[in-house]
């Protein structure tokens, strides 16, 4: 199947965080594919993904990024497909330095941000999810899905306390 979705990252130490963005699209049976680019190490090869990555079908990018996190950023500015940016947890500033990096973007080229580390994947995996549901019902009916399942859990967490 054709990814749908691109999963990008700035170092493979990333991958433990966006794992979780790629765990949330197989669980939705969306395809994607996932691969190390760097604005600062690999500057060719993430100008030549951001310019080859809709002819090849993707429809959202996923790119997350620590430190000074301008992967997501410079990705959006060479693609009108949207990009979803990743602030992974940084050690030094336990990622508000990724997260500034990739929320603070000039006016006219934007990056949906979400938030600092494993929660903010997940949420970029729904947020393509969701992205892609807008065309496609399956997509969508699964989200409602998912999403029945966590407020069934919450509703049952009670039974426990
Ligand atoms: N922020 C960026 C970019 C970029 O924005 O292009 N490339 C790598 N990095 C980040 O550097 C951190 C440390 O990387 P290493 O663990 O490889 O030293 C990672 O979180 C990566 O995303």
């Amino acid at each position: 199947m054709t990814a749908q979705v691109g999963v990008i990252m700035g170092s493979q130490s990333d991958w433990e965080t966006m794992s979780h963005a790629c765990q949330v699209l197989d669980e939705l049976e969306i395809a994607y594919e996932k691969k190390v680019v760097s604005a600062h190490r690999t500057p060719d090869l993430m100008f030549q993904y951001a310019e080859e990555a809709e002819g090849r079908g993707i429809r959202v990018i996923i790119a997350g990024a620590g430190g000074a996190a301008h992967l997501p950023g410079m990705v959006a500015s060479k693609t009108v497909l949207p990009v979803i940016g990743v602030p992974v947890k940084s050690k030094a500033l336990k990622g508000l330095d990724s997260l500034l990096s990739i929320v603070q973007m000039p006016g006219g080229i934007p990056v949906a941000t979400v938030a600092i580390g494993k929660a903010g994947a997940t949420n970029a995996g729904l947020l393509a999810a969701q992205i892609l549901g807008t065309s496609d019902a399956g997509i969508r009916a699964r989200v409602q899905a998912r999403r029945d399942r966590i407020r069934d859990e919450v509703l049952e967490s009670s039974d426990n306390l």
